[in-house]
């Protein structure tokens, strides 16, 4: 094949970046006013430019140096090859032993996730630059959409009105939410927005009791809508069933409401509320004893941590065959991962739920124009690559707050930043309740 069919890697240009994040509460604290993502560019000998997105702390930008040196002079076309080239990078133990990813949000932390994770960037960079080579959008070259546009759910939070006083930060208009009044109002404002109908409660912040009221103030706002609850595993067993029995008749499912495969399988086997995670079942490795257990009945995949596009395909056919429900797991995250994550959804049959994103609370973005969500849904683009474009100057801004932070805010703790306003918080020992 000739190299303007198959072009190879010439250059790659990697932009840590710090974004606008609003104070969103979680159970290990708060969200920083800036958080990292990594922007990935991979630039093609026949001179085309693919794009990517992923984590931004110091740990993955350790990797995804060596990684981009690796891939120059291969051909964009090699996907499977870029597993090899994951396996050829040194991870540092001290990244990985006995840790958790942000806090024990993401489940355990290893050495093949972080691998994984950076390898995702390069992944979706490199569909990028092939679609556009080939004047093919990326869900064609995935095999084609089943589907013509994507839905999301509201992902709510409880939140502060504003980050600390006197912490430089962008002002968000979305108010404080801190009661079940508060979540109904933001959850109206979202519907207003973007016109979504299903929402998703990060709850382990607030007593159970509270949060319980939070989603009966919910369905009774939202009538027949459907409804999640996220603790991030921050309830004991019988906390789990107690909410479970209590919300029963509205949840569409219960996030992680307990930490790990056997307490999820312990919960799971007395009650008949679905329970998803993006905590437990994380890596493919993660799957046996967790299915055999059925410990889990939705799995919310993450492009970003499962590696890539093609991983999340793969995790769809393993579920689909075991009767497991897919969907997908958001972070803080940009225009260039949701077009990502759009993509590879639009390829996914039977996808049963509306896939969680963070991006209506991110006021900025790397992208000349943003994605939108109509009726709570985004429209698969049909134009070559991800059908996104990269604004250099809005890159070199937040790259700049990069470079002018002192380290403070380059790795994610939720924690941390919680201990601003309240210098005694130290992350809960879980079960919390
Ligand atoms: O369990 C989840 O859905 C998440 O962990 C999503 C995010 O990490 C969310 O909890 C956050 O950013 O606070
Ligand atoms: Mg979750």
């Amino acid at each position: 094949m000739n190299d303007t069919a198959n072009p190879t890697v010439a250059d790659v240009r990697l932009t840590p970046i710090l974004v606008a994040d609003p104070p969103l509460l979680n159970t290990q604290g708060v969200h920083q006013p800036y958080t990292p993502r990594l922007i990935v560019e991979v630039v093609t000998s026949d001179g085309t430019t693919g794009i990517g997105e992923t984590y931004g702390d110091a740990k993955y930008l350790e990797l995804a140096g060596p990684f981009a040196q690796r891939l120059k002079g291969r051909r964009v076309s090699d996907l499977n090859g870029l597993s090899t080239v994951a396996e050829e990078l040194a991870v540092d133990r001290a990244r990985i032993s006995g840790q958790v990813d942000v806090g024990g949000l993401r489940g355990v932390q290893s050495a093949d996730k972080l691998r994984l994770s950076v390898l995702s960037a390069f992944e979706v960079a490199c569909l990028d630059a092939l679609g556009k080579t080939l004047g093919l959008p990326v869900h064609a070259l995935l095999g084609g959409k089943v589907r013509d546009t994507v839905e999301y759910s509201a992902y709510l939070f409880y939140k502060r009105a504003d980050h600390p006083e006197g912490v430089p930060c962008e002002k968000d208009d979305w108010g404080a939410a801190l009661d079940p009044a508060g979540i109904v109002e933001q959850a109206r404002r979202f519907t207003q927005r973007y016109g979504f109908t299903s929402f998703k409660l990060k709850g382990g912040v607030f007593p159970p009791d509270e949060e319980i009221a939070a989603v009966r103030a919910l369905a009774e706002a939202f009538p027949g809508h459907p409804l999640r609850l996220d603790p991030n595993g921050a309830w004991s067993v019988p906390t789990s069933l107690r909410v479970a029995r209590e919300l029963g008749d509205v949840l569409e499912y219960l996030e992680d409401p307990a930490l790990g495969t056997a307490a999820m399988a312990e919960v799971a086997a007395a009650t008949d509320v679905p329970l998803a995670t993006n905590m437990c079942v994380t890596t493919f490795a993660e799957i046996p004893e967790a299915f055999a257990q059925g410990a889990v009945q939705v799995v919310l995949s993450d492009h970003h941590y499962w590696g890539g596009l093609r991983n999340t395909q793969q995790l769809a056919a393993i579920c689909r065959t075991f009767g497991v429900g897919v969907s997908m797991h958001s972070n803080t995250h940009l225009g260039i991962s949701l077009a990502a994550m759009t993509h590879v959804a639009s390829t996914v049959p039977g996808l049963h739920h509306a896939c969680d994103s963070h991006y209506p609370w991110q006021s900025e973005d790397v992208l000349t124009e943003r994605l939108t969500f109509e009726g709570g849904r985004t429209t698969v683009s049909d134009a070559p690559g991800l059908g996104v474009t990269l604004d250099p100057e809005k890159l070199r801004t937040l790259h700049r707050r990069w470079l002018d932070d002192d380290g403070t805010l380059r790795d994610r703790d939720d924690a941390a930043a919680m201990r601003v306003a309240d210098p005694d918080w130290v992350t809960p020992a879980v079960p919390r309740w």
